[in-house]
């Protein structure tokens, strides 16, 4: 069996704005714009970036709930965006997500049992005995107690809820689950005893994980490597401390410049973004990140730099790094 599980090259997604009174297509947003990088069997890929940096875009091409503009989803071997719709479904078994708000994602009107049995129905696993006991299986393993299945999402709580989110996920036997800000809306303490469930489940079920998340600590601690992207594109990605402790990129720098570092011996070389993040609708020429980068010399705002690794398993995008 392969080492990698998911492979991305030069995936794009742009969304077009149309304009005027024939709905002409005017512009484009550059949601995702040019990914390439590979996931391994059984890690936790972390992802970070700003708001509107294309993270959750990301994650639904990656299980195609949005269609990409170009490139290419290779999961095993088997590029997903070109299958149809009957093979996607199949493959959809393998490949979950799991949402930022639990309740949002989580149908009111049906019983607990209801929406962690739904996708089994969906895929015609087992009999309606067989789901049952399933999910109750699944309920002891997210911790929650089996009868629980009888209750509807309003009667728990947001971390509660969270874990019905990973019970449904879990349910058809993934091998891959994305997780989009999972733990993003809940309190600190119960954010913890989440992400603890979700390792433990990884480690019992060989899962592999992409974590999407805006808190570099939560991402520090559940990720064995993080990628981070700007503007619709990976600039640096590197194994969790390597990045952490020996950041290339300066807008990795600058974003970690916030977080404190845990070792009191260590200092850390402040970099203060300036400005606001551009648009992705017209993204700067060039290096995208040369308009708020302190280093940026004439060539960053010409040339787009590669996305190149530069050490073993260090890559980075940026004409000063090495
Ligand atoms: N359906 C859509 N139509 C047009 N633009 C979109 C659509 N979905 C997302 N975008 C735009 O694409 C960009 C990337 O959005 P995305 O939600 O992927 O970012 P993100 O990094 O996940 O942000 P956040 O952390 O705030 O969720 C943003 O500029 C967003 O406004």
């Amino acid at each position: 069996m392969s080492d990698t599980i998911l492979e991305v090259k030069n995936l794009k997604k742009h969304f077009p704005i149309k304009g005027g009174i024939f709905g002409k297509v005017v512009n484009s947003v550059k949601a995702v714009d040019g990914l390439n990088f590979e996931v391994k069997r059984g890690e936790t890929l972390g992802l970070v970036g700003e708001s509107g940096c294309g993270k959750s875009t990301t994650g639904r091409l990656l299980l195609r709930l949005l269609e990409a503009t170009e490139g290419e989803v290779i999961f095993e071997g088997q590029n997903i965006l070109d299958l149809d719709k009957k093979e996607m479904r199949d493959l959809r078994r393998e490949m979950q997500m799991i949402f930022q708000d639990p309740y949002a994602s989580l149908n009111p009107r049906m019983t607990v049992g209801e929406i962690i049995a739904e996708p089994m129905k969906i895929h015609g696993i087992g009999t309606p005995k067989d789901r049952e006991k399933k999910v109750k299986d699944l309920l002891d393993r997210v911790g929650l107690q089996p009868n629980y299945a009888k209750r509807y999402p309003h009667e728990f709580s947001g971390g509660q809820r969270q874990r019905v989110g990973i019970a449904r996920a879990l349910a058809v036997d993934p091998k891959i689950i994305v997780c989009d800000e999972p733990v993003s809306a809940l309190d600190v303490s119960v954010q913890a005893q989440v992400v603890n469930l979700m390792q433990d489940l990884q480690e019992e079920l060989g899962l592999t994980y992409i974590f999407i998340a805006h808190d570099l600590s939560v991402v520090r601690h559940i990720s064995d490597r993080v990628a981070v992207m700007y503007l619709g594109r990976m600039v640096e990605l590197a194994d969790k401390d390597e990045l952490y402790n020996n950041p290339k990129h300066p807008y990795t720098k600058a974003l970690l410049s916030a977080i404190p570092i845990p070792d009191p011996e260590k200092t850390r070389e402040k970099i203060i973004l300036e400005g606001d993040v551009p648009s992705p609708i017209n993204p700067p020429s060039g290096c995208s990140f040369h308009t708020r980068c302190p280093f940026a010399k004439d060539r960053c705002k010409t040339e787009v730099p590669k996305f190149e690794e530069k050490v073993d398993g260090h890559f980075t995008a940026c004409h000063l790094s090495n």
